[in-house]
């Protein structure tokens, strides 16, 4: 270890070496061990094994399609009884990477573009012309500056909209497309991990097109099946279907492939988790998000290499830190310190001195 140098000059005409000092103290050697133990097993199990620390990692390029199925029969005073099919409850018809189902509606039938008498509020009411301006922008309608009979006891201002107007009333309960729980959902993902030039798809080389076509995703029977009815989709998110589909809802499903690939590609598989995203009883405003969680790893000598000699270099620190101990914080320090540094003399140099 380093001596230590009286000034600038005597320290550049001195060579400082390592000795080794074994220092025959029970606690000493037994704290040292112990703080070696301990690095060793946090190299060795966490940042190796847990960790996968000889694995290089890549993150994934993933694309997700889905497909809608199902048929609905509803019956309303508006519109009588009509089939609903996937053309009529998935707006738009394709999205990237998500799907809109319909289960609910206020139906205003027969509107036409005319004038009417605007719902009751606080600022529609009006009890002469003069309370309504012409031209000014309400609702979904011009004024027309004019004040009408909205029922015989209450007058509101006039507008051209698409009449009649929407009625301010609660969405239908149950939800005029109750039988959406039976809906499935064809998900297909497709995912690559460039590094190690490996894709996949979760229609796994197992799956045959029989049973593409008559199995439901479960996560005890059929784990594989990326088939999923709707209502299964929201009881795992931990919501009741009929109860969303009042007033509708965000679902994320995660698609989670953690793929250790120095093992055979059949244990990659994905997992499907549910969560609702547009609920958020604290704090209201934007609510919902959603994340990616796909890593892939295999074994490389680079990344192997770097912990271990991170794991060597903790080491070292551990020497470092217990010469302090010894020499600073023990009972006998000042006999440790005298007996770790020596100070030798040239004898080239002391006969030097001897003859001047
Ligand atoms: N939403 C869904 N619900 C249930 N099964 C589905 C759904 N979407 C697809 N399938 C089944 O998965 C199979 C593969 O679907 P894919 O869309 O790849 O092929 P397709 O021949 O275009 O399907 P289809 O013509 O039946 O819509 C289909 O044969 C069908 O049996």
């Amino acid at each position: 270890m380093g001596g230590r140098c009286g000034s600038g000059c005597q320290c550049f005409c001195e060579y400082s070496t390592s000795k080794v000092l074994v220092i025959r103290s029970k606690l000493a050697g037994v704290l040292n061990r112990s703080i070696q133990v301990l690095v060793i097993a946090f190299v060795v199990l966490y940042v190796c094994l847990y960790q996968k620390g000889y694995q290089k990692t890549d993150n994934v390029l993933s694309s997700v399609t889905t497909k809608v199925k199902g048929i609905a029969l509803i019956n309303t005073s508006e519109l009588g009884q009509r089939i609903w099919d996937v053309a009529d409850y998935v707006i738009p018809p394709q999205e990237d990477g998500s799907f809109f189902v319909l289960t609910n509606m206020i139906i205003t039938p027969n509107q036409t573009q005319s004038k009417c008498a605007l719902n009751p509020s606080s600022k529609s009411m009006c009890t002469s012309n003069q309370d309504c301006k012409r031209g000014v922008i309400f609702g979904n309608g011009v004024q027309t500056g004019i004040c009408v009979h909205y029922s015989a006891s209450e007058k509101t201002c006039e507008v051209l909209s698409w009449c009649p107007l929407e009625k301010i009333v609660d969405p239908p309960n149950p939800p005029l497309l109750a039988n959406a729980e039976n809906f499935t959902v064809l998900i297909k993902n497709s995912i690559r991990y460039p590094k190690f030039n490996f894709n996949k798809r979760n229609i796994l080389p197992s799956i045959n097109s029989s049973y593409l076509a008559r199995c439901v995703f479960n996560d005890k029977t059929d784990p594989n099946c990326p088939i999923f009815r709707l209502k299964d989709i929201v009881t795992k998110a931990g919501e009741d279907f009929q109860t969303m589909a009042v007033h509708g809802g965000l679902i994320e499903v995660q698609i989670r492939w953690d793929c250790d690939l120095d093992w055979s590609e059949h244990w990659c598989v994905p997992r499907y988790t549910f969560q609702r995203v547009d609920k958020d009883p604290v704090h209201n405003v934007s609510v919902g998000y959603n994340f990616r969680w796909d890593k892939a790893g295999k074994f490389d000598i680079l990344p192997t290499f770097l912990n271990i000699g991170a794991g060597l270099a903790l080491l070292g620190v551990v020497s470092v830190i217990f010469d302090l101990i010894v020499l600073k914080c023990m009972k006998r320090s000042q006999h440790y310190k005298e007996q770790k540094y020596s100070y030798l003399v040239d004898h080239e140099l002391l006969s030097n001195e001897e003859d001047t």
